[in-house]
């Protein structure tokens, strides 16, 4: 774990007084419709929080004045439900440094479709993609939309690994051997990074597999996952920055993954630390610079 966590810190960017806005990532959240309003906002405002200079969220008309009126501070597109949605997304592209696609997306078909416009336009510009929640659905229906793709991040809760694992091997996950499963899955997608989250999370690049076992606690509110995402979406930024010298040969994209989940379960932790049951996913975020600084800067 330690040896992973100091990997974790050779990626972080040096805060510097002559960068300029943007320079320490801009990132993209697509995601966020009627029913769902809360998980890409939890998503977008973590990247900032970790470290991101600006958080654009790409969501559905309904959803876009309930986002900005959380915060003032994420930058968002009612594109999502509109007929030219991937055309609307990829004029931004060229501005962003990655994708965080899936939470709050729903599950309805019109949108999935304009999010598959929106990874084959993401796929062509060599953009990395943090793939979540309703964004694993639509992988589970279609796995070639990511086949191979070596810059996309899946971060499957235990329904969606299931779900996945099923869909790619048409049999069940083997639950007496994790670490194997999503060992194989990456390698069956093509070596997409895989994320397993749970007691422990598992992580495989289909060459490693870590194991984060960073103590977090037994509160299990729904936005912790949201969480991760928003915040892997800036650490792969920054490790593929910095690139494989900075990772001692292992995969950018798998220690980006390992220092989203400590971080995560780190804040689980503070948090609880302070409000015990009553501990919510907003409680989390107020804790992300306290662990930042506690796993990564000390
Ligand atoms: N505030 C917001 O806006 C938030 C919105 N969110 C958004 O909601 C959307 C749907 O996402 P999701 O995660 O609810 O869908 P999915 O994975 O199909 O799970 C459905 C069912 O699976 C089960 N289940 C889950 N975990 C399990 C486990 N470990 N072990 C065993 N079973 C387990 C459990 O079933 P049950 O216990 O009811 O049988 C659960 O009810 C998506 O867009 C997401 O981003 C969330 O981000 C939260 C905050
Ligand atoms: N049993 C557990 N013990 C400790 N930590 C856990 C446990 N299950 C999940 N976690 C942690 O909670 C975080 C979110 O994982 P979870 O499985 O709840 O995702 P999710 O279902 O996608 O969440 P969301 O409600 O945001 O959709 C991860 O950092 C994971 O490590
Ligand atoms: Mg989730």
């Amino acid at each position: 774990m330690e040896n992973t966590l100091q990997l974790v810190r050779n990626i972080i960017p040096p805060l510097s007084s002559t960068k300029h806005k943007g320079q320490d990532g801009r990132i993209g959240v697509v995601g966020g419709c009627q029913e769902y309003t809360g998980a890409p906002y939890f998503a977008a405002i973590s990247a900032l929080k970790v470290g991101a200079d600006l958080s654009h969220v790409f969501c559905t008309n309904a959803a876009a004045p309930v986002i900005k009126a959380y915060s003032p501070e994420l930058i968002v597109h009612p594109v999502l439900d509109s007929p030219g949605a991937a055309h609307e997304v990829e004029k931004w592209l060229p501005r962003l440094h990655a994708l965080v696609v899936g939470p709050g997306l729903g599950r309805d078909d019109a949108l999935l479709e304009n999010v598959k416009g929106i990874l084959e336009a993401s796929k062509a510009r060599d953009i990395p993609v943090v793939i979540d929640a309703d964004g694993l659905w639509l992988v589970a229906q279609q796995p070639a939309l990511i086949q191979g793709y070596r810059k996309a991040v899946l971060t499957p809760n235990h329904m969606e690994f299931s779900r996945l694992y099923d869909a790619v091997f048409r049999g069940p996950v083997d639950s007496d051997d994790r670490h194997g499963s999503v060992l194989r899955l990456s390698q069956a997608l093509g070596n997409v990074t895989v994320v397993q989250k749970g007691e422990h999370d598992i992580l495989s690049d289909g060459q490693q597999v870590l194991v984060c076992s960073q103590e977090g606690s037994s509160r299990r509110c729904g936005g912790q996952g949201d969480l991760l995402s928003g915040s892997l979406g800036v650490l792969v930024h920054w490790a593929l920055l910095a690139g494989p010298e900075k990772t001692n040969g292992s995969s950018p994209l798998l220690v980006a993954a390992f220092g989203a989940c400590s971080l995560t379960r780190q804040c689980n932790h503070q948090a609880f630390q302070k409000h015990g049951r009553s501990t919510t996913t907003s409680d989390m975020i107020a804790e992300v610079g306290t662990a930042f600084s506690k796993l990564f800067e000390t």
